[in-house]
């Protein structure tokens, strides 16, 4: 995997340690993925699944313990780990970074799927906006997402190592338009195209 640094947005959580739990967080995040992927694909026998309930009920217990506000949690803070650290998040990594260009790489797994082996459309769209969202705050004025166009062209699989292109297409005054590619092998699966509205810093 690529690692690269990209510098914290100045107006965002000002003062806040971007690196909150460190390496153990990190291999909870991976843990919490895996379980999720485990729990997407599984048939097992209803003792087995009232066991493990119990398990996961207790350890979300003993976190809930931890519960912090969301302007202090670690989940989305994350820019040094995959999907930013969140467990929602699509897991991509940033590949490269530039003001006006980046890439990104992700594969999805067992929990993305939706039907047919492919991913869930939603779960693409979420990418998506996830990405153009990101990559519309980096060093600019915060900005929302205003509108998403999702150009389905292909079926998206699992398992694969896919690469995510983002372009800045035009600004015009506070509307930023982004456009981005997932592509396999030179293939674009899916495309799209947001439009990012600057607002004040809040
Ligand atoms: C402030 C925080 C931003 C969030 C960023 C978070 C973190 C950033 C930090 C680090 C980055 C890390 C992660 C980021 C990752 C993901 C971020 C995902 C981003 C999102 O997921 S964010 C949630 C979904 N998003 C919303 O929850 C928006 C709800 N909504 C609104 O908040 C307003 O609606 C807003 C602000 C969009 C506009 O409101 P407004 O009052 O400021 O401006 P106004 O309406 O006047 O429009 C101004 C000009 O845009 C044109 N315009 C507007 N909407 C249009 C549309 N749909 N189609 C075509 N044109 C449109 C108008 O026609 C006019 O054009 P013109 O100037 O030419 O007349």
């Amino acid at each position: 995997m690529v690692s690269i640094d990209i510098p914290p947005h100045p107006w965002w959580k000002p003062g806040l340690d971007l690196h909150r739990g460190g390496d153990s967080y990190a291999h909870l995040l991976s843990a919490t993925r895996g379980l999720l992927d485990a729990v997407a694909g599984v048939d097992a026998p209803e003792a087995v699944l009232a066991e493990v309930a119990g398990e996961v009920s207790r350890i979300a217990g003993r976190l809930n313990s931890y519960t912090t506000s969301d302007e202090s949690q670690i989940a989305g803070t994350r820019m040094d780990l995959p999907g930013r650290g969140h467990p929602l998040v699509v897991p991509y990594r940033t590949t490269s970074w530039t003001s006006v260009r980046m890439t990104a790489e992700v594969t999805f797994t067992r929990i993305h799927l939706g039907d047919g082996g492919a991913v869930h459309g939603g779960v693409t769209a979420l990418l998506f906006d996830e990405v153009l969202g990101r990559f519309a705050n980096h060093g600019r004025q915060p900005a929302r997402t205003a509108f998403l166009h999702v150009n389905y062209r292909r079926l998206v699989p699992l398992d694969v190592d896919l690469d995510i292109l983002t372009k800045v297409d035009r600004a015009e005054g506070r509307k930023l338009y982004i456009t981005a590619e997932l592509s396999h092998d030179g293939t674009v699966l899916a495309d799209a195209e947001g439009l990012f509205v600057a607002v004040s810093a809040q």
